[in-house]
């Protein structure tokens, strides 16, 4: 390590240069990914992306074919038994023991890592202990994955790795994970979960990371994102003064792509452009290439005299962000795979 930063920085995950072949097929792809201790951090992707397999890496269900892993700075090969006892799992496609009970299920990880738990405990805070004593091959598919998550965050977890939680969950199954995950992350663990719904994902992470192909193609917050992807943004600036002469002046700048001052006759309706207009004929309507321009965009309309008084900026959905970078339909709605 070189920089005081990267000193001070706990991980608790990092790849460098991580590749899982499949024969002829690269699942992950010198994947290089850093998640910091009590981050909270989505792992997006859409199906076949190599999400799984790279959880399936750090948990050492399988070995890479190049590469390294830090789990919690341990090596997941080396010291698998204590990286199992400080991770906390929800697989993909979990599924259970039909002949045994949620009880059983909680009681079987909570002897295997030793802890202290109370069954009944978990399954409150997953919303299942009315069902404790069922056998699990009752369970419908949200209730299954709720039995799963409890069996996560037995033994406080310093690390929760959730392999597409959302999968098979109604809204409240939903609203029950996000809180969990919360929660973890307020008692100090890192929570890492993989999706490919998005609309879940503003609401929970601190970092992103979009995966695919086995490629890391973006990382950031989620503000960052919206900032740097190629997605065409509207801005609205209501000007005073000389509408006109914003709008040259907005049409120059480096990575604008359209600029109108839309008339009363087209107020409110798309021109081809696709900008929308409004009736006071002040506002100067601007499409940029990606968020990120709108800075130099107030600063050249400031510096040409024209005054702004409000700006309205149409940020880019997390969905178009997603097709930006993957070239895949973004599903929005969960509980499908
Ligand atoms: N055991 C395996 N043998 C061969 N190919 C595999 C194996 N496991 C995964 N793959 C392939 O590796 C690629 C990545 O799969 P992976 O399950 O990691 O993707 P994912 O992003 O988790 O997708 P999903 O959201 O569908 O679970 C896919 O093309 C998959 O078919």
């Amino acid at each position: 390590m070189s920089g005081r930063e990267e000193e001070e920085t706990t991980t608790a995950i990092e790849t460098h240069g991580l590749t899982k072949r499949y024969g002829s097929h690269t699942a992950v792809d010198d994947l290089s990914l850093s998640v910091a201790e009590g981050e909270i951090y989505g792992f997006l992707g859409p199906n076949g992306a190599g999400k799984s397999t790279t959880i399936d890496l750090l948990m050492d269900y399988a070995r890479p074919t190049d590469g390294t892993i830090s789990v919690l700075e341990m090596r997941p090969r080396a010291d698998v038994v204590d990286v199992h006892q400080r991770v906390g799992i929800l697989p993909d496609g979990f599924t259970v023991y039909e002949n045994r009970t949620g009880r059983d299920h909680l009681r079987l990880v909570i002897d295997t890592k030793r802890a202290d738990d109370d069954p009944e405990g978990l399954l409150e805070r997953v919303g299942l202990a009315d069902a404790i004593d069922d056998d699990a091959g009752s369970y419908s598919r949200g209730m299954c994955q709720r039995l799963g998550l409890a069996m996560a965050l037995v033994g406080d977890p310093d690390l929760l790795v959730l392999d597409e939680p959302f999968s098979g969950l109604d809204p409240h199954g939903i609203r029950t994970i996000r809180e969990v995950a919360h929660e973890e992350n307020d008692r100090g663990a890192t929570v890492f979960f993989s999706s490919h719904v998005l609309g879940q994902v503003e609401l929970v992470c601190d970092r992103i990371g979009i995966l695919h192909e086995g490629q890391l193609v973006a990382e950031g917050t989620l503000e960052e994102l919206r900032a740097s992807a190629p997605v065409a943004t509207d801005l609205d600036l209501v000007v005073d003064g000389d509408a006109e002469r914003a709008r040259r002046v907005a049409a120059a700048v480096d990575g604008v792509v359209g600029a109108s001052v839309p008339s009363a006759a087209n107020a409110a309706t798309s021109s081809e452009s696709g900008l929308v207009g409004t009736a006071d004929g002040q506002t100067v309507s601007v499409r940029l290439e990606s968020a990120d321009r709108q800075e130099a965009v107030l600063e050249a309309v400031e510096n040409s005299g024209v005054s702004i008084r409000r700006t309205d900026v149409t940020e880019p959905s997390i969905e178009s962000l997603f097709v930006a970078h993957t070239d895949e339909p973004a599903i929005e709605s969960a509980g499908e795979r």
